[in-house]
């Protein structure tokens, strides 16, 4: 079977665009599910932390399905939705359009740039929840916020929420990325507390509304960057720490920087997550199913949006010493 694909990165975090609405392929949910896992593998696929599924909606332009290089499904991704925004805003000619997700139809728009010369696409994180039933997580208690999690650290504290999908973020005087990884690896084999797995975050305030955050993503592992975790951590370190709402928080990330707007509403949190939504290169992908064997041909790059992005990844290195 051909497939058609775009290759693309929110923050580094990368994607395989798939357009079922251009091209009715008659997926199954196997299908896709064993399409993560070959074409997703870092060694011998064609390497990408998920796939994008891009589909028809009677709700929305169009709707997103999102699975990790596992072969799971994510309530939500949000360095993914500015890809798929991206697409269907070009596909359609608009600024403004709503994507259906798996808990919303939410809004998303292309917006002003917030790097010079990078394409901004701005998308709504929403529903947020801070109770544990919403992760879920097994606690005693309604909420989860800054509390100790003895099976995962003896000195952390950690604060749960659903942004839809399951997140725990930490406030960290610094990133040990290795003790990440570990609490990460740590705190998805814990079904007694996690029975859905959780994405876990380590947040370093750099001064008030700029944040560093660094996420071991259930399903994946270490990525360069996590759109819903940095909505998620901004919104952690507005309420926990020197953070402003309605003013944009510059989320430096190991692959870029993206901008957070936390909201509230009637009570309601949530959040404008702001940033790139870049393609890498397109090509078809001919994939044999029953031998799970593939070969990519067709492929064309992006060079100029490429070369753009560079620049905005050396400034945000440099943000961090890097
Ligand atoms: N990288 C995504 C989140 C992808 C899903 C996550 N691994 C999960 O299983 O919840 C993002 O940008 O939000």
């Amino acid at each position: 079977m051909k497939i058609p694909f775009i290759k693309c990165h929110g923050s580094g975090n990368d994607f395989i665009l798939i357009d079922e609405i251009e091209n009715d392929f008659g997926f199954s949910e196997k299908d896709r599910r064993e399409l993560s896992i070959l074409l997703c593998d870092r060694q011998d696929g064609i390497g990408s932390d998920g796939i994008l599924f891009v589909m028809p909606s009677d709700k929305a332009e169009g709707r997103m399905r999102m699975f990790n290089s596992d072969g799971t499904e994510a309530e939500m991704c949000g360095n993914g939705l500015r890809c798929v925004a991206r697409h269907m805003i070009e596909k359609l000619g608009k600024t403004e359009i709503a994507i259906e997700t798996e808990k919303a139809v939410l809004p998303v728009s292309q917006v002003e740039e917030i790097f010079p010369e990078i394409d901004t696409f701005s998308v709504m994180i929403d529903p947020v929840s801070f109770k544990v039933e919403s992760l879920p997580m097994n606690y005693n208690g309604e909420e989860a916020v800054d509390v100790a999690i003895p099976e995962l650290s003896a000195e952390r504290t950690f604060t749960a929420l659903s942004v839809p999908n399951p997140h725990i973020v930490s406030i960290v005087d610094n990133v040990d990325q290795d003790e990440l990884s570990a609490v990460g690896k740590k705190a998805n084999d814990l079904p007694e507390v996690f029975p859905n797995g959780v994405n876990v975050s380590y947040v370093q305030i750099l001064e008030k509304n700029k944040i560093f955050v660094r996420t071991f993503e259930r399903g994946v592992g270490l990525t360069n960057a996590c759109g819903t975790a940095m909505s998620a951590s901004s919104l952690v370190s507005t309420i926990l720490g020197p953070n402003e709402k309605d003013t944009p928080i510059v989320v430096i990330n190991k692959g870029g920087l993206v901008n957070c707007v936390v909201e509230k509403e009637e009570g309601r949190f949530s959040i404008q997550l702001r940033g790139n939504g870049t393609n890498v290169y397109q090509a078809v992908v001919d994939v044999d199913p029953e031998a799970r064997t593939f070969a990519v041909s067709e492929q064309s790059f992006f060079e100029k949006e490429n070369k753009t992005y560079e620049k905005l990844e050396a400034f945000a290195a440099s943000e961090i010493g890097g």
